[in-house]
């Protein structure tokens, strides 16, 4: 299946992708993308723009302007998704289905998380789109949490299974779902046990920290992204799933740049920036869970698999050696701080 070559000091794998990515537009969009498409061949693309992308058309003028900020010599292929809303129509979908480019549509609930003001507010609203879907096989990207302000933030993935996920698959059994960016054991234990077409998405920053490192000495916005960071029980079951070796749960970064200013704010935004070195944050997590030996397959393999994709065909190298993240790098004409910021981790990619 693969030539997996494991040394403790190297380690090289089939080229990644990114299942959940946070790419921006203009400027921004040229500022994060060479980072991206070092570390991985493709990824899925976010729809959450100003305003967000909601027609296969708008995903394909989008895909054009991810290609043209591309730095010559580098190669990346964008995956696009379709932003759904309340007024999604159903031939919206065969639109994206024909484009060829959109492989998926996703959930933002309205009010969940950034730029999802135009988010579906019931999605009773969206079932002959679903329908749709479901016909069609396009996958349905689900952000998971609930947005009711009683309930408590840290509740709010949990609370989504019971109150909209397990309703969504009883009433659409053969839709294709990506749990997005899981953040709990609940979630982590629903999609390994469910039965039908599920599978999650992990962050580097969900394997590797828990709660208390939004708060260690003061807070810390650098660390504030949603669903927020959970208990070290959260983690734990993440990294149990993510080493496990099940096919259903793969990588996805969810890096979002904001800028520094606009995180270090009296109301600061959510959202990590780690697509600097996000395989060097899952080769942490994987390591220490002494599972290097499955980071392939979560990386790699499974991703492609769930989307019905070719698996990449070159090669990567990771390298035990330590390096030091910059404090901040540039974003259009501002800057934004990178996760880890200042600080010495232990893998490099070359
Ligand atoms: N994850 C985040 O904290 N932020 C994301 C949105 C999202 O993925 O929910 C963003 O677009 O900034
Ligand atoms: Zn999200
Ligand atoms: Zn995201």
């Amino acid at each position: 299946m693969s030539d997996l070559a494991t040394t403790p000091d190297t380690l090289t794998i089939t080229r990644p992708d990114d299942w959940h990515l946070h790419l921006r537009d203009g400027a921004t969009l040229a500022s994060v993308l060479p980072h991206s498409a070092r570390q991985f061949a493709r990824a899925i693309v976010m729809p959450n723009l100003k305003p967000p992308v909601t027609t296969a058309a708008a995903a394909i003028a989008y895909r054009e302007r991810i290609l043209a900020a591309l730095p010559e010599g580098m190669s990346f292929e964008p995956l696009m998704t379709l932003y759904l809303t309340n007024n999604t129509h159903p031939d919206e979908i065969l639109r994206a289905q024909e484009s060829g480019v959109v492989h998926a549509v996703k959930l933002y609930p309205a009010g969940a998380t950034t730029n999802s003001d135009a988010g579906v507010t019931d999605l009773a609203n969206c079932y002959k789109v679903l329908e749709k879907m479901q016909e069609v096989g396009m996958p349905f990207l689900v952000h998971g949490e609930v947005t009711d302000n009683d309930i408590d933030l840290f509740d709010r993935e949990a609370v989504f299974i019971e109150r909209v996920m397990r309703p969504l698959r009883r009433d659409f059994p053969a839709l294709n779902i990506v749990f997005e960016h899981i953040t709990t054991k609940h979630a982590a234990q629903y999609v390994a046990e469910a039965e039908g077409p599920i599978a999650a998405t992990i962050t580097a920053h969900h394997l590797l920290y828990n709660r208390n490192d939004i708060f260690k000495g003061g807070i810390r916005p650098h660390y504030y992204c949603l669903p927020v960071l959970k208990r070290e029980e959260h983690r734990l079951a993440l990294v149990t799933a993510a080493t496990s070796g099940d096919e259903r749960f793969f990588l996805g970064t969810d890096s979002a740049p904001h800028a520094k200013g606009a995180k270090e704010a009296a109301c600061g935004c959510a959202g990590c920036y780690t697509a600097l070195h996000a395989m060097e944050l899952y080769a942490e997590a994987f390591e220490r869970a002494g599972a290097l030996d499955k980071l392939e397959a979560f990386a790699s393999l499974n991703g492609p698999a769930f989307y019905g994709l070719p698996v990449n065909q070159d090669k990567i190298t990771l390298k035990r050696e330590q390096w030091t993240l910059p404090e901040t790098l540039p974003l259009a004409d501002q800057t934004v701080v990178p996760l880890n910021a200042g600080e010495t981790i232990n893998w490099k990619m070359v």
